[in-house]
């Protein structure tokens, strides 16, 4: 939107979220893993304002209960300009975030937000990173042009749960960096703006979307693999194999779910440790369920390609048959790494008893589960299944897989 009187600029961006498809764990042993766009997304709304006071970014976050104001004057002062990372000659340009000096330029965002929130130790971590994440994104990306920047009213939302494992970071990043380079493409063109308006990401702004999402991810996560920024920035599905990019495969897919919260909190890092341990006593018989995993999610590539593209009803239904089939077998072998939980097989045996797929998705021990809804499932199976799930406790949301990845919001 383009406010002409007062030349303001408004943008509107959404994510999805992620989940994991097949590979869980296995990744963690060289395997391949499978991740997903979810139906559930963040949405940022990025608007040029008139400033009271002095100009400033007035940030609204009430997923992180964050409310902050941010003068401009000294942002720009103390972040703007930053710098290449040190073997390379030459002027930084957001067009290119693997090049950015990460951690100076991030060390210089910490040493900022001290000096203008003095009590910024004390806040909560989730509040903290996602203000690091803010300030780092918004120098990075118009501290290397010589656009004028006005005060700016930012509000950024979610359907998501944070910190479930269903790639809140990912997608709070991606949006932010989405609505920054779109805002700057609308501003660097504002004599020919409407060319610009609705014409959504190309596929070269979405690699850079994603290449500061994942630096935004660096912050977030220390060592992201990189398979969530690029799911939550170009939906569908994403293969991912540890020391290789992950590989955005171009599924055209609309897979029907249940997405049921178990409401049991696990720690990723406790599961992990668990199977690591449960292989050192068992390496080989350990190794060959990895290596099954593997076999699962390079079958379901293959399935989900067939799926996307478009055929008569009889093989769309035996492809859903097959995908159940990795869905199941998937699911016990995960469950013969140790990380099922009792929440989890309760869920499990009330989709079987309908004859529905289920496993778990993500680290395990609670957190997640998916129920495949292939489409000829009788909307009475689904509705039962739900509120028997919800009697016995459980979050439930009816949602999709495979949908669009960042998308400009009319
Ligand atoms: N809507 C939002 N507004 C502001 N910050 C957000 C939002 N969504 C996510 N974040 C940031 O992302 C962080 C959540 O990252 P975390 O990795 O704990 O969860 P996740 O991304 O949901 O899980 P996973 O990475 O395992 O899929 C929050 O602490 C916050 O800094
Ligand atoms: C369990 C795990 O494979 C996925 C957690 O979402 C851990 C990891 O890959 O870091």
């Amino acid at each position: 939107m383009f406010n002409g009187m007062d030349n303001m600029f408004t943008v509107s961006v959404s994510a999805p979220g992620k989940v994991i498809l097949h590979g869980e764990h296995a990744v963690v042993y060289g395997k391949t893993a499978l991740a997903v766009s979810l139906g559930l997304r963040s949405s940022i709304v990025v608007k040029e304002v008139n400033s009271i006071k002095e100009p400033a970014v007035y940030i609204h976050m009430p997923s992180v209960e964050l409310q902050e104001t941010i003068p401009l004057t000294p942002t720009i002062k103390a972040l703007f300009c930053p710098r290449l990372l040190q073997d390379i000659s030459g002027k930084f340009s957001w067009k290119m975030p693997d090049k950015l000096d990460h951690d100076q330029h991030l060390r210089r965002v910490e040493e900022f937000l001290h000096i203008i929130k003095p009590n910024f130790d004390v806040l909560p971590s989730n509040q903290k990173n996602s203000l690091r994440v803010f300030l780092y994104m918004f120098s990075g990306i118009f501290g290397s042009t010589d656009i004028r920047v006005k005060s700016l009213d930012i509000s950024i939302g979610t359907e998501l749960t944070i910190g479930a494992g269903t790639g809140s970071s990912a997608s709070f990043a991606v949006c932010l960096a989405g609505a920054l380079i779109q805002l700057l493409k609308l501003k660097s063109h504002s004599s020919n703006y409407d060319a610009y308006y609705d014409e959504d990401f190309s596929m070269t702004e979405k690699e850079i979307i994603s290449e500061w999402a994942y630096n935004g991810e660096r912050i977030m996560h220390g060592t992201p693999s990189g398979i969530d920024n690029v799911s939550c920035t170009f939906g569908s599905v994403v293969s991912y194999k540890k020391g290789h990019k992950p590989r955005y495969i171009d599924a055209r897919l609309d897979l029907r779910i249940l997405l049921v919260d178990t409401r049991v909190q696990r720690e990723t890092r406790a599961l992990v440790m668990k199977v690591a341990t449960v292989r050192q006593r068992n390496t080989a018989a350990i190794d060959h369920i990895m290596e099954a995993c593997d076999h699962l999610a390079n079958t379901a590539i293959q399935v989900l390609l067939k799926l996307s593209s478009g055929k008569c009803d009889t093989d769309v239904e035996s492809d859903y048959q097959h995908l159940a089939e990795l869905w199941e077998m998937n699911h016990w072998l995960l469950g013969a790494l140790g990380v099922s939980h009792p929440s989890l097989e309760t869920i499990h045996a009330a989709a079987r008893a309908r004859g529905l797929a289920c496993k778990l998705t993500g680290a395990g021990g609670g957190g997640y589960a998916m129920v495949l809804i292939p489409p000829s499932t009788p909307r009475s199976t689904v509705d039962g299944l739900t509120g028997q799930l919800l009697e016995l406790g459980f979050r439930v949301t009816e949602t999709r897989l495979g949908g669009p990845g960042v998308s400009l919001e009319m």
